[in-house]
């Protein structure tokens, strides 16, 4: 029998291990634990005079948490330090209406009223001003705060001035666009027609091009709920705020897992950039993680035309080249939630696809009990020629390196290299 070599087992999908697939939600639970982790996050992130990212965070769990005005209150106060002075405005009404305690909302009194004053809206400033007194807020600082208003003349435009600020996903995904595009990049992210955000060439890419190497961000040897919600923990609370713009097909799970069960590599965690690259059953890239580096790689597999989408496999090589398009399909549906369309899942491709396909599997499982050089040579002949044909161009050397195993038995260095 020959040995199989396994040579570049290093392929992965930006799945899971089988363990943790979340195949049947778990009961909901009341409030998801990865809260207080953003929540401590955007406290952070706050008093690190990071805003954006504060308002992200907090925007984050209050859309999750909508009961909770605290949050709320917390947003008007990184709104009032962007200076986004209707949104501040409009958090802490928000917050008047959550919040038992009169110290929230003294504060929230207090937030509204800075707000108002900064859109000209005097009379309801010092209507706020007169509540946060009456709430127990400190004399001393209404005072201050009283000086300010008076200071306004009342001839001013008391109208809203419009807070046109872009929205606080906007404004942070905007900053994150910008550092991509500093960098030098050959594709882009943007929108992809039913896929939500995919992978597009900036450039004419050629066959076995670099795309991107990218060190994980979220790294989980042992993904067990435990230890991703403690490697969660561990990102500043920019990265976190990023992962948190990860797409997530698994929210039941809980925030964390099911970001993490989305988009992580089973080699290496989470990889910001590469999630975002989108699933072909006939890919023109591939991911290779490069051991050394500890780094995520992703490789053009054939020339990719500037605008072209840019895919890769999230199914590891035999579970993709030698499988049915029902197959994928189930495991992709399951694992993903989406139903393939690519050219070997196509209604018009896929019956001779899956032909093809099954073939190489046939060959796949039958090499190993082949015993004569030239037999297997042949069969691995044809399984690259099927590949081929099904426009499946990675993983050859699935097969190549039998024959090349045959060739050196020979000591024919020249078709071994071949
Ligand atoms: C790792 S993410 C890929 C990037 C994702 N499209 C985004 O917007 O961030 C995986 C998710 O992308 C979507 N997706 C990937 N490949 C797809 C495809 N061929 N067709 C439809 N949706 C796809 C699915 O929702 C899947 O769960």
């Amino acid at each position: 029998m020959m040995p199989r070599f396994i040579v570049h087992k290093t392929s992965v999908l930006p799945g899971f291990p089988l363990t943790f697939i979340p195949s049947t939600p778990r009961m909901q639970k009341r409030q998801d634990p990865a809260i207080e982790i953003i929540k401590a996050k955007a406290d952070d992130a706050f008093n690190k005079n990071d805003f954006i990212v504060a308002l992200a965070l907090y925007s984050f769990i209050s859309n999750i948490d909508p009961c909770n005005g605290i949050y709320h209150l917390n947003r008007s106060l990184a709104n009032l330090r962007l200076q986004r002075w209707s949104n501040a405005a409009a958090d802490a009404t928000k917050a008047l209406e959550l919040c038992g305690t009169t110290v929230h909302k003294a504060k929230a009194y207090f937030r509204r009223c800075q707000a108002r004053r900064e859109l000209y809206d005097i009379l309801g400033a010092k209507e706020d001003l007169d509540a946060f007194l009456s709430n127990g807020g400190s004399a001393k600082t209404a005072q201050i705060e009283a000086e300010k208003l008076e200071a306004i003349p009342l001839s001013a435009d008391e109208t809203s001035i419009r807070d046109d600020i872009a929205d606080v996903a906007d404004l942070l995904s905007n900053t994150l666009k910008l550092a991509a595009s500093e960098a030098d990049t050959v594709y882009e992210i943007r929108p992809s027609s039913g896929k939500a955000l995919g992978a597009f060439a900036t450039k004419l890419l050629r066959r076995g091009d670099l795309i991107l190497a990218e060190t994980p961000i979220v790294p989980v040897d042992d993904p067990t709920p435990q230890n991703i919600v403690t490697s969660f923990k561990q990102l500043s609370p920019r990265n976190l705020s990023r992962c948190l713009l990860l797409h997530n097909v698994h929210p039941q799970t809980g925030i964390f897992e099911g970001i993490f069960s989305t988009n992580a590599f089973s080699q290496s965690g989470i990889v910001f950039e590469a999630s975002r690259f989108n699933h072909s059953c006939s890919p023109n890239a591939r991911y290779a993680y490069h051991e050394p580096s500890k780094r995520e790689r992703i490789i053009a597999l054939t020339d990719i035309a500037e605008g072209e989408e840019i895919y890769v496999s999230y199914l590891q090589s035999r579970n993709v080249y030698g499988s049915s398009r029902s197959e994928r399909r189930q495991t992709l549906s399951t694992r993903y939630q989406f139903c393939c369309t690519c050219s070997a899942c196509d209604d018009a491709n896929y019956k001779k696809s899956d032909r093809r396909r099954q073939e190489i599997g046939m060959i796949w499982k039958s090499l190993p009990m082949m015993s004569d050089g030239r037999k297997i040579l042949t069969s691995v002949v044809r399984a690259i020629t099927l590949m081929r044909e099904d426009g499946y161009l990675a993983d050859a050397d699935d097969f190549a390196v039998d024959a090349a195993a045959i060739c050196a038995g020979h000591s024919d260095w020249e078709s071994c290299e071949y």
